[in-house]
């Protein structure tokens, strides 16, 4: 990429969350995150270039020394740093303003610094993968959240080790209008090493709102989840793409029939990727991860519950999911446990303004990676224990937000598969690479509003389900929201370790 020589109509809008706008190149398999702010953050929207790129440079730091080391080399790529021309930033700015969607346009572009991080497109496999293949790529996008229930003593509500924060939080998110109705996805089946299509199907289908849903054919979104979308209409269409990567092409199967097929078959590829041991060679049986027992199981999934107690909960050692999981259970504290220690943090910055060995705004080097993974088990009273649980808390909550991506190609025998593992679900066969994006340090200073989110979420749920709840904290509450339906039926599939 030659930085003097860019033109917006090289590039294209191609996605955007909370924080981050992103455009993909039209041609080579590139990205560029821009930031975002909110058009009353005046004091942000102001940020310097110098500012801008610091903080993107932190944002690379603590991708490559911290979220790496813990997710594994293989998942996670963090890109660099770059300064454009501000003009292309500025026109870049304006052709994509008409894509975005409107639920996003409450934050602009940043238009001032001219800072950005360059990354590769995770929706197209290295080229390696497809080399012959006439095919392009297709990718999904999941966002699987918080996968366990807290077993901290210091949780005071029982609630909190029966049903998982997720399943808590699209009341809230239902009632106050972020979202138009629940999902039936909980992540705690995602992660319970049960494996059955279940959570699959919701996370590739629109009833996941944006926890999934996402796919891309060759860089192009050809799916995305929509609240008042048909669903079923959807899905016939998603499934006119993927036919001829999975149906023989003289197949007489049609209609609804053939849908199921086709995502029934995409499903066995998506669960191989996220459970796949990518550091065991393929002859060999995976170690497993046994997770503890008790926190597994969330009341209010939808999965049978019985199938869940009587399996053996265990993730394939080292794939994905157990790598994320093992991430976010660094938050063993709870936010109820982390307040009091949060505050030692402060009272410690109050004392000693001028230190900076806590690294609480990075940077984020091998020091805060020792901080975070050798933080003494007992509190001994240090600002160091309370400091380093600070940290496993932040790098936690990063873990409960990221995405996987997951590209998938069909590949003919003599491809070269390189890094890529190769499986074969059915006819064809398909490489495929999976990859964990957005991996940013959360701020030191969101933890007291951690703690205020977690007593609404709590609320909000107690309300809408237990109709005589007495209030946890004053907050006020409106719209109890809906309940979950449970008239979905599963399908449980035998997987076989590729
Ligand atoms: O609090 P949550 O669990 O709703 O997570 C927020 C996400 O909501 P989600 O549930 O994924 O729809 C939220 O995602 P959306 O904007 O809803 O796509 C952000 O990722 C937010 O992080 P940040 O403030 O941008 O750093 C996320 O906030 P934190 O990770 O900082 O809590
Ligand atoms: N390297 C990449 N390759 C391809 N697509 C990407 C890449 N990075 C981000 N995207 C796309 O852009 C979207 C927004 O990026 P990202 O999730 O990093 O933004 P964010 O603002 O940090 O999100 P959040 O709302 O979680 O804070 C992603 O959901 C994904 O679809």
């Amino acid at each position: 990429m030659e930085l003097d020589k860019m033109d917006e109509n090289d590039w294209k809008y191609h996605g955007e969350g909370n924080k981050s706008l992103v455009v993909s190149h039209v041609q080579h398999a590139r990205v560029l995150r821009l930031l975002k702010y909110s058009t009353e953050d005046d004091e942000n929207s102001h940020k310097t270039t110098e500012q801008a790129f610091r903080h993107i440079q932190n944002i690379v730091d603590y991708s490559k020394n911290v979220m790496k080391p813990l997710l594994g080399e293989k998942f996670v790529h963090n890109g660099e740093a770059v300064k454009l021309p501000i003009d292309f930033v500025r026109q870049l700015s304006l052709k994509v303003q008409r894509e975005r969607p409107e639920s996003r346009c409450d934050k602009v572009m940043d238009t001032f610094s001219g800072c950005a991080l360059c990354l590769p497109n995770l929706t197209q496999l290295s080229s390696c993968c497809c080399f012959g293949q006439h095919r392009p790529p297709l990718c999904i996008e999941i966002k699987p959240k918080c996968g366990f229930l807290p077993s901290s003593r210091h949780v005071t509500k029982e609630i909190k080790s029966k049903v998982c924060r997720f399943c808590m939080h699209q009341h809230f998110k239902v009632t106050s209008g972020k979202w138009k109705r629940l999902s039936r996805y909980c992540p705690l089946d995602l992660f319970s090493g049960y494996v059955t299509t279940h959570p699959f199907w919701v996370l590739i289908t629109a009833e996941s709102h944006f926890n999934g849903g996402l796919k891309w054919k060759g860089g192009e979104c050809i799916y995305s989840c929509k609240d008042d979308a048909d669903v079923l209409q959807d899905l016939d269409e998603l499934a006119q793409h993927l036919r001829p990567y999975f149906l023989p092409s003289g197949s007489l199967i049609n209609g609804h029939q053939a849908s199921k097929v086709v995502l029934n078959e995409l499903i066995q590829v998506l669960m191989s990727a996220l459970l796949s041991s990518w550091d065991c060679p393929r002859t060999v049986e995976p170690r497993k991860t046994h997770l503890p027992e008790g926190r597994v199981t969330c009341e209010a999934s939808i999965l049978h519950r019985d199938l869940l107690w009587n399996g053996n909960h265990c993730l394939p050692k080292d794939c994905v999911l157990a790598k994320i999981l093992g991430t976010q259970m660094h938050d063993n504290l709870d936010i109820e446990g982390l307040n009091p220690l949060f505050r030692r943090v402060e009272q410690h910055l109050q004392d000693f303004p001028k230190e900076s060995r806590l690294q609480i705004d990075g940077p984020y080097d091998e020091s805060f990676l020792e901080k975070v993974q050798n933080c003494p088990a007992e509190d001994d009273g240090s600002i160091e224990y309370a400091v380093g649980k600070v940290h496993q808390y932040r790098v936690a909550m990063t873990a409960k937000d990221c995405s996987i991506m997951i590209a998938i190609a069909p590949c003919g025998e003599d491809d070269g598969l390189d890094q890529n593992l190769e499986i074969q679900p059915a006819k064809p066969r398909f490489s495929y690479s999976v990859s964990i994006l957005d991996l940013d340090p959360k701020p030191y200073d969101s933890i007291p509003h951690q703690s205020r989110l977690d007593a609404k979420i709590l609320n909000y749920y107690l309300r809408s389900t237990q109709p005589n709840h007495q209030e946890v904290d004053n907050l006020e509450l409106t719209n109890p929201g809906l309940f979950l339906g449970r008239d979905r039926e599963d399908c449980t599939l035998v997987f076989h370790p590729v």
